[in-house]
């Protein structure tokens, strides 16, 4: 989707539409939609061009990448080399949302054969990620990666929550460099597979394989590094592994739940290493992009669904996109099993018992955290803060404890909810708060007082 360029200046126009010919024919269209049709041109002013780029990445990749196409287009066309001015969208005015990009879904790249090493989805393409505010900066950044591996942008750290999209859009870099060069060399693993074969080359004697494989790729693809945490073997190991490839000039990309200095117990060589290069997240999508997402989904599963229902799917479930897509199938099993078209309403209906089964009793841990925050008179904001003193340390271990009673999260999940804590952290409250209620009978009035209340 085009940005709209409000301009009547026909100088503009008539340079716009040339230059932007020009890239069409030069770059594949994930490269087009992401970096061109997202800029909007503002106007001239003597020999200097305006532009404006939706994020500081955007804008530093025009810099690097576009100055001189614009000056040689602009020269070509009319004789006068322009020089581009470009500002991203925070600096021009206050920003309108960013646009949502649907791509038209591509053909996957012909070269499958190579897919089986790599252990790449083949579902996890950049054609099949929808971009919003969430995700924009996340997206550029890996597609410039896969442009220029081993560039600027290496290593790239991807972090946010979970069921966001991570995992898709490592995985979209390594299909993209196959696609641009078939013999890439691509390696997919998960931070726990990484730990694993290297153990078991040990114990088999055969760390000189261990090493040959993953020193030996042009792109590593490390998913969920938080789990490094504690390994201190297997962070020795990779340190070697990272330093080896990055002298090499081969790209490496990490996702995580949380950024690198808050991985407990990794090595600050690791961090130092992981945030040199760029660190973008991904949070969670807005509105419109859930519909867009959806919309997409049911796209591709050939499901005829109303606007009107995917939005009212999308305005249900706003947690996480694996949520969201959960949400869909259910919907589509029920309307297959009552044997009829999915509506507003079979959506519903389908959707209720959903939600229910998320929301174990109806309470979420958003409501624990507002009861548990007004009962012992702190804020909402204390509990997911990393304040140690003891007023607030104890209603959050009792707000993590009654997230873990009451609803059917997960001890990350619950720790995401705490402002990014780590499941040790969850863990470790959880037992405190039993342990303590065995003994302390105001303790344990005041947690049944909170379920109390929780429950009507
Ligand atoms: N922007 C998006 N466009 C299309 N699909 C998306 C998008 N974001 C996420 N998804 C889909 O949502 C699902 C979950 O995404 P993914 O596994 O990449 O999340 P994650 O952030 O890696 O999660 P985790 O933290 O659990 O590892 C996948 O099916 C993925 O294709």
């Amino acid at each position: 989707m085009q940005n709209i360029n409000n301009s009547t200046d026909p100088k503009l126009t008539e340079f716009w539409d040339y230059f932007t010919n020009k890239l069409k024919s030069q770059l594949t269209s994930v490269s087009y939609s992401t970096w061109v049709e997202s800029a909007n041109p503002l106007y001239i002013d003597g020999n200097n061009i305006y532009i404006s780029v939706p994020t500081k990445l955007h804008k530093d990749y025009w810099e690097r990448n576009y100055t001189e196409k614009i000056a040689i287009y602009s020269y070509e066309l009319n004789g006068i080399e322009l020089n581009p001015i470009i500002e991203n969208d925070d600096e021009v005015t206050k920003k309108e949302e960013p646009p949502i990009k649907e791509e038209t879904p591509q053909p996957e790249p012909t070269q499958k054969h190579i897919f089986h090493n790599s252990h790449l989805n083949p579902k996890y393409t950049f054609s099949s990620f929808i971009v919003g505010s969430g995700n924009q900066m996340a997206h550029a950044a890996a597609l410039a990666a896969a442009e220029d591996p081993g560039g600027v942008y290496n290593p790239l750290f991807i972090y946010g929550g979970v069921g966001l999209g991570k995992t898709h859009l490592m995985q979209a870099i390594g299909h993209q460099m196959i696609k641009l060069d078939p013999n890439a060399k691509v390696k997919y693993v998960t931070s726990e597979t990484f730990a694993n074969d290297f153990i078991n080359s040990i114990q088999m004697r055969t760390q000189d394989d261990f090493r040959q494989e993953y020193r030996n790729v042009d792109l590593l693809l490390i998913d969920d590094i938080q789990f490094f945490a504690e390994k201190e073997g297997t962070q020795e190991e990779f340190f070697h592994t990272f330093n080896e490839l990055y002298e090499n000039g081969k790209q490496i990309v990490m996702t995580s739940d949380r950024l690198p200095n808050e991985i407990p117990k990794l090595q600050a060589r690791l961090v130092s290493r992981f945030t040199s290069g760029l660190s973008a997240d991904i949070t969670a999508p807005d509105l419109e992009t859930r519909i867009a997402i959806l919309r997409n989904k049911a796209k591709a599963e050939h499901l005829e669904i109303p606007n009107d229902t995917l939005s009212y799917i999308a305005a249900q479930i706003d947690t996480n996109v694996r949520e969201l897509e959960g949400a869909l199938i259910r919907v589509q099993a029920y309307s297959t099993t009552i044997n009829t078209d999915i509506t507003k309403s079979v959506a519903a209906d389908a959707l209720k018992a959903f939600k229910l089964s998320n929301d174990k009793n109806g309470i979420s841990i958003s409501k624990i955290q507002t009861k548990v925050a007004k009962y012992y008179h702190v804020s909402v904001q204390d509990l997911k803060g990393k304040k140690r003193v003891k007023t607030i340390v104890v209603p959050r271990q009792i707000a993590m404890y009654l997230s873990r009673e009451l609803t059917d999260k997960s001890l990350p999940q619950i720790g995401m909810e705490f402002g990014g804590k780590d499941h040790t952290t969850v863990m470790h409250s959880c037992d405190k708060i039993s342990a303590l209620a065995l003994k302390d009978d105001d303790l344990k009035r005041s947690i049944n007082e909170l379920k109390d209340d929780l429950r009507n």
